[in-house]
């Protein structure tokens, strides 16, 4: 067989070949494929096999991984990408204990990356968000969901919907689009949250017609929207079309987790507060808890997700940075990842379960990425580690070496030792 590329001498190759998403106990039980060598073709992993028998096939080019971990690229289930401005001078705000919601209520937070979004030009919006996906790429995401929600009006919603499809048109990463225009309640309506939120119903037509975005999402917090106004709204987004999501139980437990359920949601987000209830029947459903622990970290929050109870009740997990100017501030996936062994007493096991497939099937991608098997996307990360507890253990830094996306070298490091 004649490849493209192939990756020769990995010390460990991670697969991630169950069929997902991954639920319960099953997430901790990973395949590890020890002395393998991984053939690209057209863009997509066309064998496996063990190094020993890289004679079977001829490659225009080769990756010696050096006896280093490789494994399907990350998959970034939720971030806030596309912003204007910055918020660093909250945080001597947040170091003074003023709560996150309060900072919300007096005008800032989420309303003053509003006025920021509104604002920023078009072109600006698109190329801070390039530079955030490189950023992704660089740590080892090649797939990613991205939000809007800084515009709370048509015009400037509409405006960050269009700027998620050009980075994806211009950037190799894959993104994937949601409309979280109900992400709060502008001092325009402040007084009328129902007539706002009808005015970003009126635009699912819009949306939908513009393949702007696959999914909707709403924040149901106490001072945002009410578990009854969410499900008024997202029953307006399936009848569109839409898949739903939810920023769900993050600060007060109002029930989003089992209203994620009740709706059939893709994934319900945040869940820091969810009740026994919701975990219960999370974990009966068909649902993916996407669990964002450096935003309790980056708020300052002694309370995190209950994770180790969902897994132990069965349900499927999935973690992201959660990436926004305001509750978390990185890209780096990778030290979301060690957040969730400490703080989460996550597995490496779960862990790596939870930034791929689980991942995928949270964005509606679990066909085509975060596996490494035949016929998917040949995303796959070199990373400089002897093997896959290593991630997660070595936390704050960045440890990937080379980032491939759809078989091309996006990112090199330098020459593999
Ligand atoms: N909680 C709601 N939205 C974002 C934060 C957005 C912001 O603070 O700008 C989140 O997921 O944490
Ligand atoms: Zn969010």
């Amino acid at each position: 067989m004649q490849l493209d590329l192939i990756i020769t001498n990995i010390g460990q190759l991670l697969p991630m070949d169950k069929e997902g998403p991954v639920k319960g106990s099953n997430m901790n039980d990973l395949t590890v494929w020890e002395n393998a060598a991984l053939g690209i073709k057209d863009g997509k992993v066309v064998w496996i096999g063990s190094n020993d028998e890289i004679n079977q096939v001829e490659s225009d080019q080769m990756i010696d991984a050096n006896g280093k971990l490789v494994t399907p690229g990350l998959v970034e289930p939720h971030t806030h990408l596309v912003f204007g401005g910055s918020r660093e001078k909250e945080m001597a705000l947040k170091q003074q204990g003023v709560p996150y919601l309060e900072i919300l209520k007096q005008g800032g937070g989420i309303l003053s990356t509003v006025q920021a979004t509104r604002e920023a030009s078009y072109e600006d919006l698109v190329e801070k968000a390039l530079f955030h996906l490189d950023r992704m790429a660089m740590h080892g995401i090649t797939t990613v969901e991205a939000k809007s929600g800084y515009g709370l009006d048509r015009e400037t919603e509409l405006k960050q919907l269009q700027a998620v499809k050009e980075a994806n048109a211009n950037h190799p990463l894959d993104v994937v689009s949601t409309f979280l225009g109900a992400h709060a309640v502008p001092s325009e309506y402040k007084h009328d949250p129902e007539a706002f939120l009808d005015r970003m119903a009126d635009m699912f037509a819009e949306i939908k017609a513009e393949n702007l975005a696959e999914f909707v999402d709403i924040f149901t917090e106490t001072g945002v929207f009410t578990v009854e106004q969410s499900r008024r709204y997202l029953q307006k987004a399936k009848d569109h079309g839409f898949g739903v999501k939810i920023h769900a139980d993050e600060i007060d437990p109002l029930g989003g987790t089992e209203l994620a359920v009740e709706m059939g949601a893709i994934s319900g987000d945040h869940l820091a507060v969810t009740s026994d209830e919701g975990i219960k029947q999370l974990a009966d459903s068909n649902t993916i808890g996407v669990i964002l622990p450096g935003t309790s970290f980056y708020l300052g929050k002694e309370e995190y997700a209950r994770a180790r109870e969902m897994i132990n009740a069965g349900a499927a997990i999935s973690i992201s940075t959660d990436f926004n100017p305001g509750s978390c501030v990185t890209e780096n996936l990778q030290l979301i990842m060690s957040i969730a062994a400490l703080k989460l007493k996550l597995s490496p096991e779960e862990i790596w379960h939870a930034v791929t497939v689980n991942a995928a099937h949270a964005i509606g991608r679990g066909s085509e990425a975060g596996s490494l098997t035949i016929g998917r996307k040949a995303d796959v990360v070199i990373w400089d580690a002897p093997n896959y507890l290593y991630i997660p253990y070595h936390y704050g830094v960045n440890h990937t070496n080379t980032v491939i996306k759809n078989g091309e070298i996006l990112y090199q490091r330098q020459e593999i030792r």
